[in-house]
């Protein structure tokens, strides 16, 4: 399953720092200066799950494998980047690489570190972006478009279908509207195969100074309000703090972030909000020997989400035995939810839910 987030944003924000945190290394280089990251870091993050550790304590797992995400920490973008500034081409092939985007924005003052902009303005600078990745859209339909006319004169159907979808995506980008905010109900997967950097769903993350991590500042308050505009969601994360508590055990870790007013790591949420985003959901298969989730796409049907697990079980797919997670809970294991008539016996046709616990059978 190839999903990935990329993390995007203007030069020195803060992207590999916020990768590394991600990631728990120091992979990516992070420094104070623009265009560190040149060539783009890919990392693969647990995705954490509380549902995990309840599961195992049912079945006495012996282990847990959680599920996990790619984040790719991509190079900075500048005004100009769809003309080619700063190396912009070869930068936005990068996003066009990727799933969904986190837009990570500078939402702390410190004059030690470069703004390549000269001052700290959260709103101006995803304007900035935006702009960008729209004109590349803009221009990479507006020369798609020329080839379909042709076609279309020439009563190729596909062409014309593909006109009818990419003339409307056109006029919405000369009005300054990204292509996200305008996909007609049931195209998604016809605009995807349009390979556009706006039609990618938008995570925006805050990066605010350490004081700052609990409660957000002025700056990511006005982010917090554009993204609610937008539909879009948004994480408050001080990416400095979080990689280097994320160098620590997990006991240091809590006590470090209490210390500064947070339950958690704000690197969870990010996590959690880029999953929301790819429209993913887990399920889990458990046992004594371990409790383990799996990524799903939103709709799949049981023998695609058992592929995930083995090509094999899709082709040889007989039948899924499926608990509900709460019943699986509520009744504290498979004996249980049996006996309480919650065990499912479901087929080829079922569309597995968010926390289903499934036990595949097939035959090869
Ligand atoms: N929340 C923060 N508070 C203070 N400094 C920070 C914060 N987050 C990152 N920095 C600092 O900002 C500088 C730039 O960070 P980083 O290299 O991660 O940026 P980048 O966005 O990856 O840059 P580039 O586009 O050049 O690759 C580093 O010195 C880093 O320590
Ligand atoms: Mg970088």
């Amino acid at each position: 399953m190839g999903f990935n987030c990329g993390i995007v944003g203007l030069p020195n924000v803060g992207k590999s720092t916020l990768f590394n945190a991600l990631t728990a290394t120091a992979a990516a280089q992070s420094a104070n200066y623009p265009f560190c990251t040149i060539e783009p870091n890919v990392g693969r993050v647990a995705v954490p799950d509380t549902r995990l550790n309840i599961l195992s304590q049912i079945t006495n797992s012996k282990q847990i494998i959680p599920t996990s995400l790619e984040f790719v920490d991509i190079a900075g973008l500048v005004k100009g980047a769809s003309k080619g500034e700063g190396l912009g081409n070869q930068f936005l092939a990068n996003i066009r690489e990727v799933d969904a985007i986190i837009h990570v924005l500078r939402c702390f003052d410190n004059d030690d570190i470069t703004h390549v902009e000269g001052s700290v303005d959260p709103i101006r600078d995803a304007e900035i972006i935006e702009t960008e990745l729209m004109i590349a859209d803009l221009e990479s339909l507006e020369k798609r478009m020329i080839a379909l006319q042709k076609r279309a004169r020439g009563n190729d159907k596909e062409a014309q279908a593909t006109l009818v979808l990419v003339e409307p995506l056109i006029k919405a980008l000369q009005d300054g509207t990204p292509v996200r905010d305008v996909i007609p109900a049931g195209e998604e997967t016809a605009i995807s195969r349009l390979q556009l950097l706006t039609s990618k769903p938008v995570l925006y993350v805050c990066n605010v100074e350490e004081e700052s991590a609990a409660t957000g500042n002025a700056y990511s308050a006005k982010v917090l309000e554009m993204a609610k505009a937008q539909g879009a969601e948004a994480v408050i994360v001080s990416a400095d703090i979080e990689a280097e508590v994320s160098q620590l055990g997990k006991e240091d870790q809590m006590e470090f972030l209490s210390g500064l007013g947070l339950e958690n790591s704000g690197l969870d949420r990010v996590i959690a909000a880029g999953y929301h985003l790819l429209n993913l959901i887990t399920y889990f298969t458990c046992g004594p020997k371990e409790t383990r989730a799996w990524t799903i796409s939103k709709g799949t049907k049981a023998p695609q989400a058992a592929a995930v697990i083995h090509n094999d079980f899709e082709r040889g797919f007989i039948a899924c035995e499926t608990i509900a997670y709460d019943d699986f809970v509520q009744y504290k294991g498979e004996t249980g939810a049996k006996e309480a008539g919650k065990a499912r016996i479901e087929g080829k046709e079922y569309i597995v839910k968010d926390g289903d616990v499934l036990l595949f059978r097939f035959n090869v």
